[in-house]
């Protein structure tokens, strides 16, 4: 798995041949560790060139192995076998150098890349640390703040940032290959000891402590508790306070705390669950091998409110031309500058020009007959949407894709008011649209596969992990999210405080809880959604006791906050008391207190005592519990579909892996035991009657998460 061949007559040249990475396998790593030795033994070899095939240097270890018992030689000596050499070896670095590859081009003492290739450690988004060594060279070549910063966040810079940084010696617009080859050349002679980097200092500043503990406050603020980028920090202090082969000690020791957690285990899993979305089938025996998208140039976007501007952004930053509609001309112009400005604002960012030339405004709809996808992101009503879809079944051309951007409504009663059912898909996005990584493609029961091959492949455009889902109220995604909220307006019903269900879901690792998440959306959005269902409001049925509707325990405390004028975030009074409206600094509000207590006495409720658990299990095992519904139901695919649509789109932390992950981490039986107790606890709530699918497995042994789909009643049947 690594090529050997003598160029230029004293050069030794050694390839990685791992397709389609080249990734550091067992294989690979013997393979280095072979040809380096013969290179260094022969005479005629004066240095030494290591690249990778098929224009990529290397993606980094094998993460496949990380699962088995290690084989094969180990990176470290491997690596430090290259840089004690006494040839002089040049990393030619064409594509990526990640992780383990970036390590290995550390130990070279020459590294030259390609204009358009990348380098970085990511390994902090796999639960890991650059345990090859890179914890301990990079900060002795770049300095503790940048290593501190690359290692912590896992980021990837450009050639021309790694220049920048001091992380490559040279970059090229032409062959990499050819350039560290005449290099290697050139650099025989000259003395090595300088070019080894376990040799170096560490630069630092003057207050290295100071820099250290404001990195550790920053990382594990954002750390939401994964322990990884805590241990990132602690292993690059050790450059810059201990001696190489000490720092080194620390790495591997800090590494084996990580290496078998659970945490690197969700994070492994979500790495390759995010590829595997992308191979999508349907129950026709259509897939994403042998379905192909149509290509797409001209694209419109009806609608310009919250969502249809993030749409437009999203479009407009991926280099798309798009149409933008409006239904009045002052609607537009309010439109346009917004959208204008959020662009400039991200290429402000990006120090980038806005492509504002992609961009066309109109309020006629006739203009859009030459458009090969519409975007429609109206308000969330069903009888406006349906006229929008009318009106675009008759202007557009007759191959024109006509996409919803509906978060929850049916996109077949949508499909069937037009003349090409076949061509409707939904597109649901998540806001901000131009910042949200999930796009859940709807299937509907008469899409074609063309059609989601074509919105699948316009997702990947745009950068976003597009996850295909089946057609039911809230898709995949809200309606998992359903139970969850249910449950925490029970808990504040029994005694808790929006405070105290915060805490314990951001505890867990959410970005923020459940109430401060409502305020965010603004709490008027769902209150529409329930008067229209006949919640609440005017349409009750005047049989329901207050507590109940349909059937079933029902929570009003949403509608009665709302009937207070509390709206959230926007008008700065929600569960919580902002700063100002509009604010987004958080207090708790004694007056929501007060309301809560009233509301107890008024029905009889006597508060009891809620622990931080109870608010995790039930919210967030109601939540699972629907997921394994909805896997039953053939709305979602697999686990893996639910799993990155809750971390991309609902900031379910990477470190647990997504819900049906995290529900095989405790246990399926555990979850079972505990959705028994609460139902048997709560017998109105039907969302905690513990889900077939989950009874099946569990009666099965509770197979591992890749051998849940042998056990679904209905497999891809709504997809
Ligand atoms: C007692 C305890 C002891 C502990 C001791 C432990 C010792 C062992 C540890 C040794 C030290 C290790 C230190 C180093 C660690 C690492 O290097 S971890 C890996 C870091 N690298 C990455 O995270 C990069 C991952 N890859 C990518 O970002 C991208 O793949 C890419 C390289 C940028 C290419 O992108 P693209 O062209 O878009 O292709 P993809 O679709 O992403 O990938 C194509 C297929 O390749 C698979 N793949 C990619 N990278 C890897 C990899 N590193 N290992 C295995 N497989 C990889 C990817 O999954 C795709 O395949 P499919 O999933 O089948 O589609």
């Amino acid at each position: 798995m690594a090529r050997y061949e003598q160029v230029q007559g004293t050069v030794a040249l050694i390839t990685l041949t791992n397709p389609p990475v080249n990734a550091l396998s067992a294989a690979v790593r013997l393979g280095i560790t072979e040809t380096v030795t013969r290179a260094l033994r022969d005479p005629e070899v004066k240095s030494m060139v290591i690249c990778g095939e098929n224009g990529v240097f290397c993606g980094g270890a094998d993460i496949r192995e990380f699962a088995k018992p290690m084989s094969g030689p180990p990176l470290v000596p491997m690596i430090a076998a290259i840089e004690e050499g006494e040839k002089p070896v040049v990393a030619a670095i064409e594509g990526a150098a990640f992780g383990g590859g970036l390590e290995l081009a550390l130990g070279c003492h020459y590294r030259i890349a390609h204009s358009k290739a990348r380098v970085g450690l990511p390994e902090v988004t796999l639960g890991l640390l650059p345990a090859a060594g890179g914890t301990q060279r990079l900060p002795r070549l770049i300095g503790l703040a940048p290593a501190l910063d690359l290692i912590t966040t896992g980021r990837h810079v450009t050639a021309q940032e790694a220049l920048k940084l001091g992380i490559v010696d040279q970059v090229t617009d032409q062959s990499a290959l050819d350039l560290a080859i005449q290099f290697a050349q050139q650099v025989v002679g000259q003395p090595l000891l300088p070019r080894k980097l376990s040799t170096r200092q560490t630069p630092c500043p003057p207050d290295v402590d100071g820099l250290l503990e404001e990195t550790m406050a920053q990382v594990k603020q954002r750390a939401r508790g994964a322990m990884a980028p805590i241990a990132c920090v602690q292993a690059v202090r050790a450059a810059a306070t201990l001696p190489y082969q000490a720092g080194m000690q620390k790495e591997q020791e800090l590494m084996a705390t990580l290496f078998h957690s659970s945490q690197a285990r969700a994070m492994q899993y979500c790495f390759f669950a995010q590829r595997a979305v992308g191979r999508w089938s349907l129950s026709s025996g259509a897939h994403s091998g042998n379905s192909k998208p149509r290509p797409v140039s001209k694209v419109a976007v009806i609608g310009l409110g919250t969502m249809g501007r993030g749409i437009t952004v999203a479009l407009v930053k991926a280099g798309m031309s798009v149409l933008a509609v409006e239904t009045n001309k002052k609607q537009l112009e309010i439109g346009k500058q917004m959208v204008s400005a959020m662009l400039k604002h991200d290429a402000q960012k990006r120090n980038a020009t806005p492509r504002l030339d992609l961009l066309h405004f109109t309020i006629d709809l006739l203009e859009l007959k030459n458009t090969d996808l519409i975007i429609e992101a109206v308000f969330e009503d069903m009888a406006l949407k349906k006229q929008v879809f009318k009106e675009l079944s008759s202007v557009c051309k007759a191959d024109a894709f006509l996409c919803t951007n509906t978060s929850g409504l049916d996109v077949d009663e949508l499909a069937a008011v037009t003349k090409r059912p076949e061509l409707v898909v939904g597109m649901h996005f998540f806001a901000p649209a131009h910042v949200m990584k999930l796009l859940e493609v709807v299937h509907g029961s008469r899409s074609s596969p063309e059609a989601v091959a074509t919105a699948m492949h316009l997702g990947k455009r745009l950068g976003k992990v597009s996850v295909l889902v089946g057609n039911c109220a809230g898709f995949v995604g809200n309606r998992m999210l359903k139970p969850y909220l249910e449950q925490a307006n029970f808990l504040l019903e029994e005694g808790a405080t929006p405070e105290l269900v915060d805490g314990a879901l951001e505890e867990f690792g959410f970005p923020m809880g459940v109430f401060k998440m409502s305020d965010l959306s603004g709490l008027d959005v769902g209150w529409r959604i329930r008067k229209e269902a006949g919640l609440t409001g005017p349409n009750v049925d005047p049989r329901d006791p207050p507590r109940r509707r349909q059937g079933r325990r029902y929570s009003p405390l949403p509608d009665l906050v709302c009937e207070q004028g509390r709206l959230g975030q926007k008008n700065g009074r929600g569960w919580y008391l902002y700063d100002k409206p509009g604010g987004r600094v958080a207090t708790p509000d004694p007056s929501i207190h007060k309301f809560l207590e009233e509301y107890r006495i008024k029905h009889g409720i006597s508060p009891r005592q809620i622990d931080r658990q109870e608010v995790v299990e039930r919210c967030l095992f109601a939540l699972i519990n629907e997921g394994f519904r909805s896997l039953d139901d053939g709305i979602a695919a697999g686990p893996e579909d639910i799993d990155m649509i809750y971390v991309f789109g609902y900031g379910w932390p990477r470190h647990r892996g997504g819900p049906m992950f995290y529900a095989g981490m405790v246990g399926l039986p555990r979850v079972l035991t505990r959705l028994e107790h609460y139902r048997q606890a709560h017998p109105e709530v039907p969302h905690l009657e513990p889900s077939p699918l989950l009874r099946r497995l569990v009666a099965s042994g509770s197979p591992p998460i890749n051998k849940w789909r042998d056990f679904l009643q209905r497999p891809h049947s709504q997809l």
